[in-house]
């Protein structure tokens, strides 16, 4: 697209390691996205803390994953179904998208990328015959939808897995209290178990679960006194991570202590719950991050106290 007719508020240009970067500075927020991996790494409602997690030790380098903000993993998550895929979570957060389009939305802007299957990382074997878009609404709200479709000249259907890793910054992460599961099954990848969640999450320790899980969660925050709402459509399972003290140190590009200021709450769709296309059919992935309202410490609220 025409970098030089873009709306008021936004701007392209050179980032962290000199990759190309939106940035939107507009009255409901301000936010910032890479063409790198077509990932969100940030994102800041007006008149709140930052509601979207990035490292201080984050790469800023082609072939390396962006650590924070909102990584694509797609067509495959982790290690895939076989458990023999490589890169983890797949080519999409590795690739560089094309910016397609910036539109004013109300008080907010869309910002949409686009990546080609011909276009992603050059892996061995790997099915290209697929597009993605990822677009990012950013305003008071954050609308984060990943639309895939499949070729309509394909053979064979497309099976793929997908997840929004999303990383959500908060106050300390063994304080907060993570809602919305209760009742669902989940594999603990930690201890390899299966268990069914009962009352709310706490972050006690190394935390990697997938829950068969559709709806909502929230995620309430007494040190940032705010609950944030994670709402999903499109998706059978939600994935809950934070590497907690003995997986941070070991990781190259997370700070030793940064776990406690954030939690990943990821809308995906893997392993049984994998999306199959056939040819010509698209799917869509979305996920949107909202600060509770009641929660909200608003100026008139703040006078009152
Ligand atoms: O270090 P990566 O590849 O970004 O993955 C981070 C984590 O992502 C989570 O979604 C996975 O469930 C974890 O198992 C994984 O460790």
């Amino acid at each position: 697209m025409d970098f030089n007719q873009l709306p008021d508020g936004v701007t392209v240009g050179e980032g962290r390691g000199g990759l190309p970067v939106v940035r939107v500075v507009i009255g409901s927020c301000t936010a910032e996205a890479y063409l790198h991996g077509g990932q969100l790494t940030s994102w800041r409602p007006a008149g709140q803390e930052p509601v979207i997690w990035l490292s201080e030790r984050s790469h800023f380098l082609e072939g390396a994953a962006i650590r924070g903000g909102v990584p694509i993993c797609f067509p495959w998550f982790g290690a895939g179904i076989d458990g023999r895929h490589y890169p983890p979570h797949g080519v999409a957060r590795l690739s560089a998208w094309e910016l397609a389009e910036v539109t004013p939305v109300a008080d907010s802007i869309r910002l949409r990328f686009h990546l080609d299957g011909h276009q992603a990382i050059d892996i061995e074997g790997l099915d290209r015959d697929w597009s993605a878009d990822i677009s990012y609404t950013v305003g008071e709200v954050l609308d984060i939808d990943l639309r895939v479709e499949a070729y309509g000249n394909r053979a064979t259907p497309f099976t793929y897995e997908e997840a929004l890793h999303t990383y959500l910054a908060v106050g300390n992460a063994r304080k907060i209290t993570i809602e919305g599961l209760d009742g669902s099954r989940y594999h603990d990848k930690v201890v390899d178990g299966d268990f069914t969640q009962r009352g709310s999450l706490v972050v006690l320790g190394e935390t990697d679960r997938v829950y068969e899980h559709e709806g909502d969660v929230t995620v309430k925050d007494p040190n940032l006194r705010r609950t944030l709402g994670i709402t999903k459509r499109g998706s059978a399972r939600t994935v809950i991570w934070n590497p907690f003290v003995s997986k941070a140190v070991k990781m190259g590009d997370f700070g030793d202590d940064e776990w406690q200021e954030m939690i990943c709450v990821e809308a995906a769709n893997i392993g049984a719950a994998a999306i199959t296309l056939f040819p010509g059919q698209s799917h869509t992935l979305h996920q949107r991050i909202a600060i509770d309202r009641n929660q909200r410490p608003s100026g008139l609220r703040r006078r009152l106290l």
